[in-house]
C-alpha cells in the first residue's frame, strides 16, 4: 500500500534522519550511528527522488584519479536527470548517506586501503572506526535503512566460476534476496558464472528484468547467451515494478540489468580474451574470495590497455542516467497515489 510505503519512509526518516539531526551533520541521541547529508535528509523528508550510489566501485573498482572523476560525474548525471545522489560509504566508522566532494576524494585516494565492506563487514568497520567502501550488498542494506529504494552501480557480484566447488557466491545475491531495493546495473561480468548467478537469484526470490532487451547483459557486452527472466521497456515501467514490490511488502529486491551502450561494447571480444587470461592468472596465484574481483578488474584493465576501464565508466554513467529517471518516475507514482488517498 502506498500509505504503508509512506509510513515506512517516514518511520525511516524520523528514526534515522531526524534522530541524527540531519542538516547539522552531528549525531543524534537515539540512532547516532548513521550520518545523512543535509541534502539527502531534505530529499527524504519531501519525497524528492534519490539515487543511492556505491563506493567500492570508487575505491576498488577503478584507479585514481579516474575513480574520483567518475564518482563526481555520476552525481552530476543523477542531478541532471532530476534526482539527488546519495553516495554511501563508511567514514571513520560512521555509515554516511550522501558524501561531500572532499569525502569522495578521500575515498578515491584511499583506494584499496579502505576496507571493501560487504553487509557482514559493516559492524566490524564501525567498531574499528575504519573507512569502509560499501559493496552492492552493504550499500543496499544502508540505503534500505533510510528508505532509498533505487540504487545505481556498474556490475553486481555473482556466483564465481567453479562456485559449485568453492562456494564463492557474492553476498550481493543474498542481500538482493533480503532487501527491498532496486539495483540498476549492467548485468554480471563474464568473470562470473552468469547462468548459475541467474539460477541463484531465482532461488533468492529476486525479481530480475533486462532493460529493453530479451537477453541478460554481461557488463562489457550487451549479450551473455542467457535469456533474461523478464523485460522492462522504460523508466516508468521499472518504477511500476518497484512500486508493486513495495505494495506487496516483499522483502526481496529487484535487479534491473541495463546493457552497455552499443558504441562502448565494441571492444567486447578483446575484453573477453583478457578476462580469460586474468582468470587463469588468478587461479595460478591462488587469488580467491573478496580479493578476486578487484584483482580481475585491475588485470583486465592492464591487459586491454585501459579499454575495459573506459567501457566501465561509460556503462556506469548510462546506468546513472536511467536509474535517476526511474527514481523520478517512482517518486511521481508515489506522489500520485498519496494524493489520491
Ligand atoms: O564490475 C564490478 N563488479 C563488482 C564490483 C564490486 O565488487 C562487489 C562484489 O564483490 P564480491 O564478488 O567479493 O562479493 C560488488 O558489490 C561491487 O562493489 C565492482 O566494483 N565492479
Amino acid at each position: 500500500m502506498a500509505d504503508s510505503r509512506l509510513a515506512i519512509l517516514s518511520r525511516h526518516f524520523t528514526s534515522a534522519a531526524a534522530d541524527c539531526k540531519a542538516g547539522s551533520g552531528s549525531f543524534g541521541q537515539n540512532l547516532g550511528w548513521i550520518k545523512i547529508s543535509p541534502e539527502v535528509s531534505e530529499a527524504l523528508k519531501h519525497g524528492t527522488p534519490i539515487v543511492a550510489l556505491e563506493s567500492t566501485i570508487i575505491s576498488h573498482g577503478m584507479p585514481y584519479p579516474q575513480n574520483f572523476e567518475t564518482a563526481k560525474e555520476l552525481e552530476v548525471i543523477v542531478r541532471e536527470n532530476g534526482a539527488v545522489p546519495a553516495t554511501i560509504a563508511i567514514l571513520d566508522g560512521i555509515p554516511c548517506i550522501g558524501l561531500t566532494t572532499e569525502e569522495l576524494e578521500i575515498l578515491a585516494r584511499l583506494g584499496s586501503k579502505a576496507r571493501k565492506a560487504a553487509s557482514r563487514d559493516i559492524a566490524l568497520v564501525m567498531a574499528g572506526r575504519e573507512n569502509g567502501a560499501t559493496t552492492v550488498s552493504a550499500t543496499m542494506y544502508l540505503a534500505s535503512k533510510v528508505g532509498i529504494p533505487v540504487f545505481v552501480t556498474g556490475g553486481i557480484g555473482g556466483v564465481h566460476r567453479h562456485g559449485e566447488n568453492t562456494m564463492d557466491v557474492s553476498s550481493d545475491l543474498t542481500e538482493l534476496g533480503n532487501t527491498p531495493v532496486a539495483v540498476i546495473s549492467a548485468g554480471i561480468k563474464s568473470i562470473l558464472d552468469i547462468p548459475r548467478t541467474l539460477e541463484y537469484l531465482e532461488t533468492q526470490r529476486v525479481t530480475v528484468a533486462a532493460y529493453r532487451t530479451d537477453e541478460f547483459p554481461a557488463f562489457f557486452t550487451q549479450t551473455s547467451g542467457c535469456k533474461a527472466p523478464a523485460r522492462v521497456e522504460s523508466p516508468e515501467h521499472c518504477a511500476r515494478v518497484i512500486d508493486a514490490n513495495i505494495r506487496l511488502e516483499q522483502k526481496s529486491g529487484i535487479l534491473i540489468a541495463v546493457p552497455i551502450p552499443r558504441e562502448h561494447s565494441a571492444s567486447g571480444s578483446l575484453i573477453e580474451s583478457a578476462i580469460q587470461q586474468a582468470l587463469q592468472e588468478a587461479r595460478e596465484k591462488k587469488i580467491t574470495g573478496n580479493a578476486e574481483t578487484p584483482f580481475l578488474l585491475a588485470r583486465v584493465n592492464e591487459l586491454t590497455g585501459g579499454a575495459s576501464l573506459a567501457s566501465n565508466i561509460a556503462l556506469v554513467k548510462n546506468n546513472a542516467s536511467i536509474g535517476a529517471k526511474i527514481a523520478v518516475s517512482l517518486a511521481q507514482l508515489q506522489k500520485r497515489s498519496y494524493n489520491r488517498l
